[in-house]
């Protein structure tokens, strides 16, 4: 039976084929017809666009040259015309640029030639699983980034647009500011959302065991390898795996990472053979990373394949507007959690904060609502429940946040009151202590160990 003879038998047609080599088109739409899908194919940019006028298609696949353009083009054509139509592109093998430029200009995903069917299937598989754009916008991403600032509403569009491709997306921002909560709308509101999402604070692993946690081991391939343990890519496999504080990742590691999310593949220790992993990289820091490129401490080819899209978020003081609605939805969410009303704030509650600096954002304006809501006897919330002057004070005289574990740091009472005051009010969790106190648990224990508290 012919290529056509199928596409007509087929109910619909799902994608569109474009490749002005026959021969691939036709071993693309046979590949596409196993997995139940139609398909129609063209041969130029031109055809492309006429098919594309008359039909609503749920996936398209260019590849990159054609005769009378070029796959970019299309990409953005459709991404004009089309909103919301994934668009993926196939590449010549070892041509990462420019599966890097079609990502960037919007494109869903990249396949490299030869086309192998187990890298299609997934492709599919995630292209099909999309929302559309209407659903997507009104769902997770319009609810759960709390803030109306102008600078929330361009991340909020940029969260929707970047659920819907694949690409590496690098978020940068202060500690506290919702780099994890941006994250995991990211992959919430995208094809992989039935998948796990999976965090990893990179500064929080200790470098000895980084290569098993990541890849997994087999048993008896170190001592204390009682049985074989899956990692890190293994479990968010279908998924995402969020990098967070990637800045901290040791050099030797970050090697082996780039060959990892290179070959689509790991190989746990311990094992002969490498297992293929289908994993979505998001990754995050407080820290500059071309800057940490520039001074040798992160490797340029990494930087490069995970910071195909960068998003900031800005510090909340550059965003006081957001402050009266993130207050009330943790005033809310304490309220469900404690049981009682929900408490407000009183006008000079709101005019405090919004004349705070929140060096810890709004991990910060958590906490400090969190200690009111515990010390004030009332429904209202004032200016002396909140103490903000306390919290001046700590962080004129406390930390410089971003001081690394080799920097010399005052060795102060004060660095280490503030130090024990993030721990007792984090119950002990040093993870958490750490965020607070806008440091990486590496720095938090480096200064425990100094102080013989580790
Ligand atoms: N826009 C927002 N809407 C709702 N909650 C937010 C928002 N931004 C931050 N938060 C809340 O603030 C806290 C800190 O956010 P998150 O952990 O995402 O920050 P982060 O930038 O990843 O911090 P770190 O760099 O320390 O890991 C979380 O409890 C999160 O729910």
């Amino acid at each position: 039976m012919s290529v056509s003879d199928r596409r007509n038998r087929s109910a619909s047609v799902d994608v569109l084929v474009i490749d002005d080599e026959e021969d691939i088109r036709e071993l693309l739409e046979l590949s596409l017809m196993r997995m139940g899908l139609g398909c129609d194919a063209a041969g130029t940019v031109a055809e492309a666009r006429t098919l594309l006028e008359g039909r609503r298609y749920r996936l398209c696949l260019t590849d990159m040259r054609l005769p009378d353009g070029d796959g970019l083009e299309l990409v953005e054509h459709i991404q004009r015309q089309c909103p919301g139509l994934p668009v993926a592109v196939i590449t010549a093998f070892g041509s990462i640029e420019t599966a890097i430029r079609a990502l960037k200009v919007g494109a869903f995903d990249f396949v490299t030639k030869p086309v192998e069917l187990k890298a299609l299937r997934e492709l599919v598989t995630h292209a099909l699983k999309l929302q559309a754009p209407s659903d997507a916008a009104q769902g997770e991403g319009g609810r759960k980034l709390i803030g109306t600032s102008a600078a929330l509403a361009q991340l909020r569009g940029q969260v929707e647009k970047l659920a819907r491709n694949q690409a590496p997306v690098f978020i940068h921002g202060e500690s506290g500011t919702g780099k994890e909560v941006i994250a995991r709308l990211i992959h919430s509101l995208g094809a992989r959302a039935a998948a796990p999402f999976v965090p990893v604070n990179c500064g929080a692993i200790s470098p000895e065991l980084m290569e098993s946690e990541f890849f997994g081991h087999r048993k008896g391939s170190f001592t204390g390898a009682a049985t074989d343990k899956e990692g890190l890519f293994q479990a968010a496999n279908g998924g995402t795996l969020f990098l967070d504080e990637v800045g901290e990742l040791p050099l030797s590691m970050q090697v082996k990472l780039l060959r990892a999310i290179q070959e689509r593949a790991v190989r746990p220790v311990g094992a002969h053979a490498e297992e293929s992993v289908d994993v979505r990289i998001l990754s995050a820091s407080h820290r500059d990373l071309a800057q940490l490129v520039n001074e040798n401490r992160f490797r340029q080819d990494l930087y490069f394949r995970i910071n195909v899209i960068t998003l900031r978020v800005p510090p909340l003081r550059e965003r006081p507007e957001d402050i009266p609605d993130l207050a009330a939805h943790v005033l809310g969410r304490l309220a469900e959690r404690e049981g009682g009303a929900v408490r407000q704030l009183s006008p000079d509650a709101l005019a405090a904060l919004s004349g705070h600096s929140f060096p810890g954002n709004v991990r910060e304006l958590e906490n400090l609502l969190e200690r009111a809501c515990a010390l004030c006897e009332s429904d209202q919330i004032t200016a002396a429940d909140l103490d903000l002057q306390q919290c001046e004070g700590l962080t004129q005289t406390g930390l410089d946040l971003d001081t690394g574990e080799d920097d010399d740091v005052a060795d102060s009472d004060d660095e280490r009151i503030k130090v024990l005051r993030a721990l007792d009010e984090n119950r002990w969790n040093r993870s958490a202590a750490a965020r607070q106190l806008g440091m990486t648990l590496r720095q938090l224990r480096y200064r425990l160990q100094k102080w013989g508290m580790d």
